[in-house]
């Protein structure tokens, strides 16, 4: 892979299973695959994506809801496994994909932030020493002891998007989370990512707000139906996905 690439995703296909009946609980659905009787429908939520990303870019994925958007983000970050093709990613990630994912609703803000810390690959005394920051940028200083179950889906955004952010990751994934911050936080974030993205972080970013992806990003992938459907510059495609609207 050339070293200026860090991202390289080639021919890659995801395929998931969907039950094409509608079956209501669990025994149901064991009767019915002992009896052989479930029948799976092959939906392919991605097909043939080819594209790379150098180091040090900004992308956007822009596109309608169910386009496959979240399901190539998860793709990059090795959630899913392409049942075709190739994606190679050379550097570290820090995801920030589905809304408290990686938090444990049931644990503390501060039980969380360590929590967090550590499946984004930080010792316990990086998060010590990274603590108060973390908690100053997310502005939660009085709910460090409440259990992230009783946060509001603004304030686990916060604290998500904090830690996400706090070490220089080579990668950064922001997907729709900035949609439920008010909009201070969506600005303080915003200046955040540009920052990362002055010091060569690579960022991929999903949102609804073509705004937002135009105040960010230099380039565009359209996704249509599992498929993309205009790459390149974010004027020229950003442009074209608005006028398809019409
Ligand atoms: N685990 C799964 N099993 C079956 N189908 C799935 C799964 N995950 C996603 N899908 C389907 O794949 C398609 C693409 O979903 P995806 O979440 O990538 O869309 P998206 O572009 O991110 O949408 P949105 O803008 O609404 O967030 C959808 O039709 C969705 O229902």
């Amino acid at each position: 892979m050339n070293h200026d690439i860090i991202i390289d995703v080639r021919n890659a296909t995801v395929r998931f299973n969907k039950a094409s009946e509608n079956i209501s609980g669990l025994k149901e659905y064991v009767i019915k695959m002992l009896k052989r009787e479930l029948m799976f429908q092959e939906f392919l939520a991605l097909q043939d994506v080819t594209f790379q990303v150098k180091r040090g870019e900004s992308w956007g994925l822009i596109g309608k809801n169910g386009s496959g958007k979240s399901t190539l983000l998860k793709l990059i970050c090795g959630i899913l496994k392409p049942y075709k093709g190739t994606v190679k990613v050379a550097g570290s990630i820090s995801p920030l994909i589905e809304l408290g994912a990686g938090f444990d609703p049931e644990l503390t803000a501060r039980e969380n932030i360590y929590l967090n810390g550590a499946i984004l690959g930080h010792s316990r005394k990086f998060i010590e020493e990274h603590f108060s920051s973390i908690v100053e940028f997310a502005e939660l200083q009085d709910f460090l002891d409440t259990p992230i179950k009783n946060f509001s889906s603004g304030m686990a955004a916060r604290l998500g998007f904090s830690i996400a952010t706090i070490a220089k990751p080579d990668i950064l994934i922001v997907d729709e989370v900035l949609a439920v911050g008010d909009f201070a936080f969506q600005e303080k974030c915003k200046k955040r990512m540009e920052e990362l993205l002055h010091g060569g972080t690579t960022l991929l970013f999903v949102s609804h707000s073509i705004e937002q992806v135009r105040a960010l990003c230099q380039k565009a992938i359209w996704i249509e139906k599992g498929k993309i459907k205009g790459i390149g510059e974010i004027d020229i495609i950003s442009n074209q996905y608005m006028q398809s609207m019409q």
